[in-house]
């Protein structure tokens, strides 16, 4: 059955039963429909929220010319068993206006990594996902781990104000050739389409280095990445909660550009001790 369509708060207020709700932006692909399958049988209804966020995009980012797939969206909700698509006017989420003077502070964790290159990236998120939380009040959230600090960052928005929703993660969905999914990847070039398996290559070879400390991890991804010619906007390896890194479990991120579009990809590995003297 297709999914309902609404706009309005009125709507959401009239839903019943308990909610899970998946929040995208649109050009949905098999990564999206991949979680809203997860969240299907979570609730009585599922809602996937459909909004192109303004306020996580700074001055000069790609928000006008982000893809924006209306009728082919509608029809991967239908696949994946979407009761209701709330796609809301910019005017419903931010009745205040685009400068809203109140806007989630992602505290130390919204400034490294991604925030380190776009510093207003995690305000403009956590907003609208506390917005939607409000609007649509859900019962459970699922978001993917490609977007691993993001994923982080909402379970730490939850807790710190208390917010009554169950956050879960779902690992991230990969090409054959093992390049996570992403809506903007349909703005590689052939060239550059063949050149971005480098991420996940890279994170290959930095779990494959994990036994010899932190550091080594990092040398691994990076010379894989130069092969490829890539250069990455950050290679990190941290605790599973962004921190430091201590031998055991593990998280390695990579950020880069290939050609116009802007790649994330990560993975857990399992760190062993650096050898001495390194
Ligand atoms: N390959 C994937 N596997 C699992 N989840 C994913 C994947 N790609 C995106 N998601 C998740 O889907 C949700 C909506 O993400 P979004 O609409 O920004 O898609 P995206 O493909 O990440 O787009 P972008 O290219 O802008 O990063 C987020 O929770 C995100 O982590
Ligand atoms: C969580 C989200 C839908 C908020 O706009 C967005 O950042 C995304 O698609 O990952
Ligand atoms: N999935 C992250 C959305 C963004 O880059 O704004």
């Amino acid at each position: 059955m297709s999914p309902r369509v609404v706009r309005t708060a009125a709507e959401l207020r009239a839903l019943e039963g308990t909610i899970a709700l998946v929040p995208t932006m649109g050009a949905l692909h098999d990564g999206h429909v991949q979680l809203m399958k997860h969240a299907r049988p979570l609730a009585d209804t599922l809602v996937a929220s459909i909004f192109v966020n303004p306020t996580q995009f700074a001055a000069g980012e790609d928000l006008d010319s982000y893809p924006r797939t209306w009728e082919a969206d509608l029809e991967r909700c239908e696949e994946a068993g979407v009761d209701v698509v709330f796609a809301p006017e910019v005017a419903t989420m931010y009745p205040a206006g685009l400068d809203d003077q109140v806007m989630v502070d992602p505290g130390p964790l919204g400034a490294i990594l991604e925030g380190e290159q776009r510093p207003t990236h995690f305000r403009g998120v956590l907003t609208v996902v506390a917005k939607l939380f409000g609007l649509v009040r859900p019962d459970v959230a699922v978001f993917g781990e490609k977007d691993y600090q993001q994923l982080a960052l909402i379970r730490l928005m939850v807790d710190a104000l208390c917010l009554d929703v169950e956050v879960v993660g779902c690992p991230t969905v990969r090409e054959a050739d093992g390049l996570a999914m992403s809506s903007r990847n349909r703005y590689l070039a052939p060239d550059e389409r063949q050149r971005a398996v480098a991420l996940s290559q890279a994170l290959d070879a930095g779990v494959a280095a994990g036994s010899h400390g932190p550091e080594a991890a990092r040398a691994a991804a990076l010379a894989r990445l130069a092969d490829f010619g890539v250069v990455p906007d950050y290679v990190a390896v941290t605790s599973p909660d962004l921190g430091d890194p201590t031998p055991g479990e593990a998280r390695i991120l990579i950020a880069a550009r290939v050609g116009k579009p802007r790649l994330l990809d990560n993975r857990a590995l399992t760190l062993g001790r650096a050898p001495e003297g390194s």
